[in-house]
Order: structure tokens, then C-alpha cells, then sequence
């Protein structure tokens, strides 16, 4: 294994490197069937096909009459009609005969031998038993209709794989007959949070702060797609940390802190340890570039039928084994072995200086659910550094695109954005700034160093500043929130006051979340959506109009 920080990968080899470390393990995820009910926000294992034709028969678009052939129309008497003609959600009616009339409802079914629907008002019901249309609203045949399958025909593939399940998707998905989805399962993902000089609660003392990555992290990876399945603190020490990662149960560890050469980083000793494969070391990116992502062994298991009690005495020692070995094995999960590994075993999980969070979803690493056979999906850490907006590069550097292949999400649409004003560059490195938008342009908002959460927090997104710099008015990458992109976060209402005293740019007039979302409305961030995914989605749209077709006229 590689040495900490010797060549810093190229940010953009990292992305890359990062959205295909967990392609085997997204291709070998089986789908989860969910109902309707909870499938907001997942996205689609599989191509949404209509099960039915939409609509499934011709129906009424309006109320008013279905007429047969050219008016004047005979109507029913009360006796044949019963007073209310066809109603939506009812059998299939009577045919109707050449020169017939029915009031109808909209949404119900128009009845055999119907070729128009006449509007309720564009037609006379004199009380004779005749009616008349309106001379200024001449019948063309087909009015009013929709026809069987004009939507759709059953078969017609919807929604491709991938798609996000939003609320229309839902919709669409009831209306074509689905009662669940086949949804990507969430790869579930553990937070460990190190660092002694961190305080859950209250003022900093002492030299201790609070810990801002814990309340931050975890909900960053859920909006990413992720589950969580728990945030831990862990102390400062180096079986806690080993112990920790060795037993995690989660698809993908996410470390904070303990990332750099100090004395007490403990992440690349424990990947060490584990014979963990780095598959990046560092990134040339600023901030963030002590950031790593390490593909780990499947989590072990005793061998079949030892319980933990009899774990064999020459287990090999930690480090000693390379990835995939069984043996690194470790108490089964809720086993009453605390007590018996020795020295070199260190006690797994919650028995150690780890201490779950009092918040309470953390789930114990050992939880029954997680056990998997050795010769399972290899799990991966993400290791963000300890600085908060180092922390932030490394979410998007590299949890989310090897989020977005777990979670079977295509990439984003890439979007640049011109700046607002020129910002200094790295010497070789690649900048992340954050930025707002302001009309069309990418403004750098101030309070972006590394141990900062000022600007992030009053972002639209992250700016990619190449390695020298970009002048005002060049155009650069802009990375998406996964909060202001399309992701199942909910929307962020900021407070207009942090607005005015943090995030806006110096020498600017204070925006205010109004400004903020306004300029966003008609900005870039829209535009960039509007020239991309949506635009093309309309290209392909065409019955999308069907409501405005010449048959049945402006509503
Ligand atoms: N000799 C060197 N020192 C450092 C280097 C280097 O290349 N050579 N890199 C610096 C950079 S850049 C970063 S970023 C940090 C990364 O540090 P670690 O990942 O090892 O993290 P820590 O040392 O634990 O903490 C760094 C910093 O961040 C604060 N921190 C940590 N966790 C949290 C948290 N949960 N909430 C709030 N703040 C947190 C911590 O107090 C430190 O101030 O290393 C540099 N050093
Ligand atoms: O990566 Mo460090 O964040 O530059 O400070």
C-alpha cells in the first residue's frame, strides 16, 4: 500500500476513480420492491413500462353530451337516462345510435358509437328532446375525446432506469397500474466521527470545539442517496478507529478527521491494518487533498460453525492478511465474545473508546443485518479530512460519485457557469469554491477556507477553479448541492441573515434568500437545467400536448 500523500491524484482522475470503484457491487445490488407509499426519493431499478393503456378507454374530456354522427341529437327521456346520463367510474354504457345524445361526465367512459363529445356549454337542451350545438361552436369528429392509449400503449417503456422517484413519478406509476416499485437499494453508509477535542453539546472550552462534521455529514450522505445506518465518535485512538472500521456493517464507512501525517491520524494505520486497497491517496484539490477512498475486505465473518469462543487461536493478525481473507473474523454479531480476543484482537464496536451517538439511530456495527459472507460485496471508506470544508470537498470529490453508481443515478449534467469575479488559483491544484448564483453568473462567496463553514452554508453550489486560476467572466464547473440539484434533500430555506452577514460577497449588495432563490429561478442553475435534462426530455414529448390537440380545443 502506498504511502500517505505521495502524488496527490488529479481531481478529476479521483471523480472518475470514485464512480467506478462500486460498479460490480451496483451491478450485483438486487432491487427492493416498494410500495408507492415509500418510494419517494429512491430511484428506479428498472424501466417503468405501462401496464395498461392511459387512458386504459376513450373518455370524456369534458362535461357535457356524447353525441353520435351530425346534430340535431335525439337525447333520452328521464326514464332511459335516470337523470344523470354517464358518469366516470361506471361499466361500459349502451351503444349509441347514429343521431343519439347522452350526458356524460368527464373521465367517464364514452359509449360505443360515440364520435364527439359536445361541451355542456356549447350546446342547447331546449327541453324538447333534442340538442342543439352552438352555431359558433361547430362539432368536429373526435372532440373532446381522448382515445385509448393516446398517453401511452401498455408496454411503451415510461421512465428509463435511474429515474429519480419524484411525486409526478409517482403518479405516473399509479396511473400506469404499479402498485410498488422496483427501487435501487440505498447502500448504507456509517459515520465515524474522530476527534477527542470534540464536543457534541454547548460552547467550546478549553481548546475543545464542537464537532460540526457529525450533525453535517450524515445528513450530506442521505441527500446524497445513502441510508444511514448510524453516526459514531470515536476517541483518538488507534484500535478504537481499527475496531470501528473492521466491524462496520454499512456498504461505505465515512470517516472525518485523522486523514493527515499527525500523530494521532489513525485512518491509514487502520486501512493498513485491514490490508485495505487505496484507490486514492490524496487529490491535488483545495481545499481537502489529505481526502482517500479504500476499497475494503467484505466484512468477515467466523468460519461456519465457530462461535466466537472458538475463533481460531492463529488468527492472523490484523494487517497481516490482504482483502477478501477470511480469519480478520470478529465476534458474530451480538455474540457474548467481548472478552475473549486478545491483545491483537481489539474489541469490536461499542465495547471499545467508541461511543455511539446519543441521537439514537445509530445502529450497532454488529447489528444481525449486517452479517454477509466473506466472499461478499467489498465495502469502501471514504476518509474526508478533519478541516469542515475539506470535509464538504471530499463529499463531493468522492462520496458522491461512488454514491451515485451505488444508488444507480446517472451523472449530473455537467454545468458551467461564468464567474463574477476572477478567483486565485493553486499553483497545481484544483480549487473548490463556494459559490452563488446571481442571474447568470457564479458570484465566489467569501469565508472559504478550509476550516470554514460560512460560505458553504449560503451556497448554491461548489466552484471548479483550474489549477492558476479563472478570470472573472470564464466559465467554470459549477458542482451541484446535493440539495439544489434534483436529490431527495429537501429544499434549504436559509435565513436572509446569514445571508447578509456571512456568505455575501464582499462589495456586493446583500442578496437575502428571496434574491437567492430568485436569481436561481431565473439564473443559471435553471437555465443550465433548462438547455439540458428537461429540454431534451420535452424534445422526445410530443403527445405530452395532447390537451391542446384540435380536437379537443383550448380548455
Ligand atoms: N504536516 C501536515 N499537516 C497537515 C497537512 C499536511 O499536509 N501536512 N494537511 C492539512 C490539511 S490540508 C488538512 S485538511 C488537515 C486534515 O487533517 P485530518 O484529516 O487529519 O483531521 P484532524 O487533524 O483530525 O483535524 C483537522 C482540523 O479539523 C478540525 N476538525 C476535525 N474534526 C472536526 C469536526 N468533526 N468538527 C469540527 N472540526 C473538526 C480539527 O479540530 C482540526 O482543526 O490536516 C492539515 N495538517
Ligand atoms: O485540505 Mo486542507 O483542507 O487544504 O485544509
Amino acid at each position: 500500500m502506498t504511502e500517505p500523500h505521495h502524488s496527490p491524484t488529479p481531481w478529476p482522475d479521483a471523480r472518475a476513480i470514485a464512480a467506478r470503484a462500486a460498479v460490480k457491487e451496483a451491478a450485483h445490488t438486487a432491487p427492493v420492491m416498494l410500495p408507492l407509499s415509500e418510494a419517494l426519493g429512491q430511484v428506479l431499478a428498472a424501466p417503468l413500462a405501462a401496464l395498461t393503456d392511459l387512458p386504459p378507454f376513450d373518455t370524456s374530456a369534458m362535461d357535457g353530451w356524447a353525441l353520435s354522427g351530425p346534430g340535431p341529437w335525439r337525447l333520452p327521456t328521464d326514464e332511459e337516462d335516470q337523470g344523470h346520463g354517464i358518469l366516470a367510474g361506471h361499466g361500459e354504457a349502451a351503444p349509441l345510435p347514429d343521431g343519439h345524445a347522452v350526458r356524460i361526465a368527464t373521465g367517464a367512459r364514452v359509449p360505443p358509437g360515440a364520435t364527439a363529445v359536445l361541451r355542456s356549454e356549447y350546446g342547447t337542451d331546449a327541453g324538447d328532446g333534442w340538442l342543439h350545438a352552438s352555431p359558433a361552436h361547430p362539432v368536429v369528429l373526435g372532440q373532446d375525446i381522448r382515445t385509448r392509449g393516446q398517453e401511452c400503449r401498455s408496454g411503451d417503456q415510461l421512465l428509463p432506469a435511474g429515474t429519480l422517484v419524484t411525486p409526478a413519478v409517482l403518479g405516473l406509476a399509479a396511473a400506469a397500474g404499479y402498485d410498488e416499485l422496483p427501487t435501487v437499494r440505498r447502500p448504507r453508509v456509517e459515520v465515524l466521527v474522530l476527534g477527542d477535542e470534540l464536543l457534541t453539546e454547548g460552547l467550546p472550552y478549553d481548546g475543545r470545539i464542537r464537532d460540526a462534521l457529525g450533525p453535517m455529514v450524515g445528513p450530506w450522505l442521505r441527500a446524497l442517496g445513502a441510508e444511514l445506518s448510524g453516526t459514531r465518535r470515536l476517541a483518538d485512538e488507534a484500535d478504537a478507529v481499527y475496531a470501528a472500521v473492521a466491524e462496520s456493517s454499512a456498504d461505505v464507512v465515512v470517516t472525518t478527521g485523522g486523514t493527515a501525517a499527525g500523530p494521532l491520524d489513525h485512518v491509514h494505520p487502520t486501512l493498513r491494518r485491514l490490508g485495505a486497497e487505496l484507490l486514492v491517496d490524496g487529490v491535488a484539490v483545495r481545499p481537502g487533498h489529505p481526502m482517500l477512498l479504500a476499497r475494503l475486505a467484505p466484512l468477515g465473518l467466523e468460519r461456519e460453525g465457530s462461535g466466537p469462543e472458538d475463533a481460531e487461536p492463529g488468527s492472523p493478525e490484523p494487517g497481516g492478511p490482504g482483502p477478501g481473507s477470511p480469519g480478520r473474523g470478529s465476534p458474530a454479531p451480538g455474540s457474548p465474545g467481548r472478552g475473549s480476543p486478545g491483545p491483537r484482537k481489539p474489541e469490536p464496536g461499542n465495547s471499545g473508546p467508541a461511543r455511539p451517538e446519543s441521537s439514537g439511530n445509530a445502529e450497532s456495527p454488529r447489528g444481525a443485518e449486517g452479517r454477509r459472507s466473506p466472499s461478499g460485496p467489498a465495502r469502501h471508506l471514504v476518509g474526508l479530512p478533519g478541516n469542515p470544508l475539506a470535509a464538504v470537498s471530499g463529499l463531493l470529490t468522492l462520496a458522491e460519485p461512488l454514491l451515485r453508481t451505488l444508488t444507480g443515478r446517472p451523472a449530473p449534467a455537467p454545468g458551467p457557469a461564468p464567474l463574477a469575479e476572477a478567483v486565485q488559483g493553486h499553483p497545481r491544484d484544483t480549487r473548490l469554491v463556494p459559490v452563488a448564483f446571481r442571474q447568470d453568473m457564479a458570484v465566489p462567496l467569501r469565508f472559504n477556507g478550509p476550516a470554514m463553514l460560512r460560505g458553504i452554508a449560503v451556497a448554491d453550489g461548489l466552484a471548479v477553479i483550474p489549477p492558476g486560476g479563472a478570470k472573472r467572466g470564464a466559465e467554470v464547473e459549477v458542482l451541484d448541492l446535493p440539495w439544489s440539484a434534483s436529490a431527495t434533500g429537501q429544499a434549504t430555506d436559509t435565513d436572509p441573515a446569514a445571508d447578509r452577514s456571512a456568505g455575501r460577497p464582499a462589495g456586493r449588495p446583500a442578496g437575502g434568500a428571496a434574491d437567492r432563490q430568485g436569481g436561481r429561478a431565473t439564473g443559471r442553475v435553471t437555465d443550465r437545467r433548462a438547455t439540458g435534462r428537461v429540454t431534451g426530455r420535452h424534445a422526445t414529448g410530443r403527445e405530452d400536448d395532447e390537451d391542446i390537440s384540435p380536437q379537443e380545443g383550448p380548455a
